[in-house]
């Protein structure tokens, strides 16, 4: 990576024309470069995730200091200025007047030479001005302020609060704007937790305990997650504790089969089969070529035999499978807004429309699984949103099917969590409320 400020703005034009998503761009380039400097690699990815978290930010700012607005400006520009921003605002440690140079520079290297005084003077502006930046005020309008604030589509913020206080929804949606360190889950089957913690430290990495279970490890301070050789050897997956719970709820048990039939990248299923310790079987089901494969290399680097994959559309009832299963997992495609921290595409593709689609779709996959669940068996339900629609009203709508009935989650939850409907069978973990992704977990046993 000869400049890592030149391959962010590569990365971020692509992402603006909606090319690519934004974890594949990034984890794209890295790929490519990573045999490069660690600091180089670090200052990258960075400047990419910083110009994409705070967008919204950015391009308020932008627009007030500049005649032409974000929205009309040539690809190129937008995309420059947007990182220039993100690095005199929200980076300290850069110099202002590195991060004007550098834009400059890069501006005329592409052919934009004309402008190069345009993005200087607009730089150069919001350089002088960041102390005193005007804006929106909190009393006069939440809504503007909080998605100005925390970089967040104002629909979005008005979809939370038809759920939740102001103060909620505040601390929802600034908790995406934490920075997050790797949660990794830890397969026992591939040695002890110890093993794993040592393994880690020799190379480099720092570790900390999860926060709601024994299985979860924090990690940071590594490169390229495929240098460790922990991972290479299939010691952990990457997972975050909310997902694992949802595992842990679904409570495998030696000799079961179990379908997950939404699963790749298979974070669940891999956590199931782990617990199953090389008994058992786990068939685990996506949509797509793609998706397999995703699968299988996970499931190959983990290196279990307990486990295999199949391509098959969940809408579709599978026959050969009826009221075969001891556990169906039905992890759902969703709206995804609990994991915006994580994915910023999300909050900035996502339309309010799609939200009724996703709920049809949700409930032909949930309907089918059901008829997988034998008598006894048990489904999981869970998403990573919080949006009651595809969650309580789903949950509610399965748990009203014949033959079902709520399975009570306390006996499954850290007693750190304290969350009234798990009686009732489902829980509702908020991100800034809870110490992980928000998702939703829903349980339901086959009664006859
Ligand atoms: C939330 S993700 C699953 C995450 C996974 N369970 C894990 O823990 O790693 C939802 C998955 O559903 C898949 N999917 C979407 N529509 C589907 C369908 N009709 N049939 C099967 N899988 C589908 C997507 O490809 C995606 O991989």
């Amino acid at each position: 990576m000869q400049n890592p400020r030149e391959s962010a703005l590569d990365v971020l034009m692509k992402i603006d024309r909606k090319e690519e998503l934004s974890h594949i761009a990034i984890g794209e380039t890295l790929e490519k470069y990573q045999f490069s400097e660690k600091k180089d690699r670090a200052f990258f990815t960075r400047l990419c995730q910083g110009t994409l978290e705070r967008r919204l930010t950015i391009d308020y700012v932008i627009d007030l200091y500049s005649k032409t607005k974000v929205r009309k400006m040539k690809p190129l520009v937008r995309s420059l200025l947007r990182m220039g921003a993100c690095q005199i605002l929200f980076m300290d440690h850069i110099p202002d007047s590195a991060a004007c140079n550098e834009c400059v520079k890069l501006a005329k290297k592409r052919g934009f030479s004309k402008l190069s005084g345009f993005v200087n003077g607009v730089l150069r502006t919001i350089s002088r001005q960041k102390q005193d930046i005007p804006f929106p005020d909190r009393d006069k309008d939440f809504v503007k302020y909080l998605s100005v604030a925390c970089s967040m589509p104002e629909w979005i913020i008005r979809h939370f609060l038809r759920s939740y206080t102001e103060e909620e929804t505040e601390t929802i949606v600034s908790s995406f704007l934490e920075p997050k360190k790797t949660t990794v889950s830890w397969m026992e089957s591939n040695g002890s937790r110890e093993e794993l913690i040592t393994s880690l430290k020799k190379d480099g990495v720092e570790v900390e305990d999860g926060r709601l279970l024994p299985e979860a490890i924090r990690i940071s301070n590594y490169d390229f997650l495929k240098r460790i050789s922990a991972f290479r050897e299939g010691r952990f997956i990457v997972q975050d504790e909310s997902s694992m719970l949802a595992g842990k709820v679904a409570d495998p048990k030696e000799g079961q089969k179990i379908l997950d039939i939404c699963s790749a990248p298979g974070g669940k299923a891999l956590y199931a089969a782990d617990k199953l310790h090389g008994t058992g079987q786990v068939l685990a089901r996506d949509l797509t070529d793609y998706k397999e494969e995703l699968l299988k290399e996970n499931i190959e680097r983990v290196g279990f035999e307990n486990i295999r994959t199949q391509i098959w559309d969940a809408r579709i009832p599978d026959e050969r499978l009826a009221e075969s299963m001891d556990a169906v997992l039905c992890d759902v495609p969703c709206s995804g807004l609990g994991i915006m921290g994580k994915k910023q595409d999300i909050k900035y593709n996502l339309e309010e429309s799609v939200l009724e689609d996703i709920v049809k779709l949700q409930r032909e996959i949930l309907k089918t699984a059901l008829s997988y669940v034998k008598p006894g068996g048990s489904l999981l339900f869970s998403t990573c949103t919080i949006n009651p629609k595809e969650n309580e009203e789903n949950f509610r709508w399965i748990a009203g099917q014949n033959g079902f009935e709520p399975v009570d989650l306390t006996p499954f939850l850290p007693k750190t969590l304290d969350i009234k409907t798990a009686g009732e069978g489902y829980i509702q973990l908020l991100p800034g409320i809870h110490p992980c992704d928000g998702f939703f977990i829903g349980k339901l046993r086959r009664t006859k």
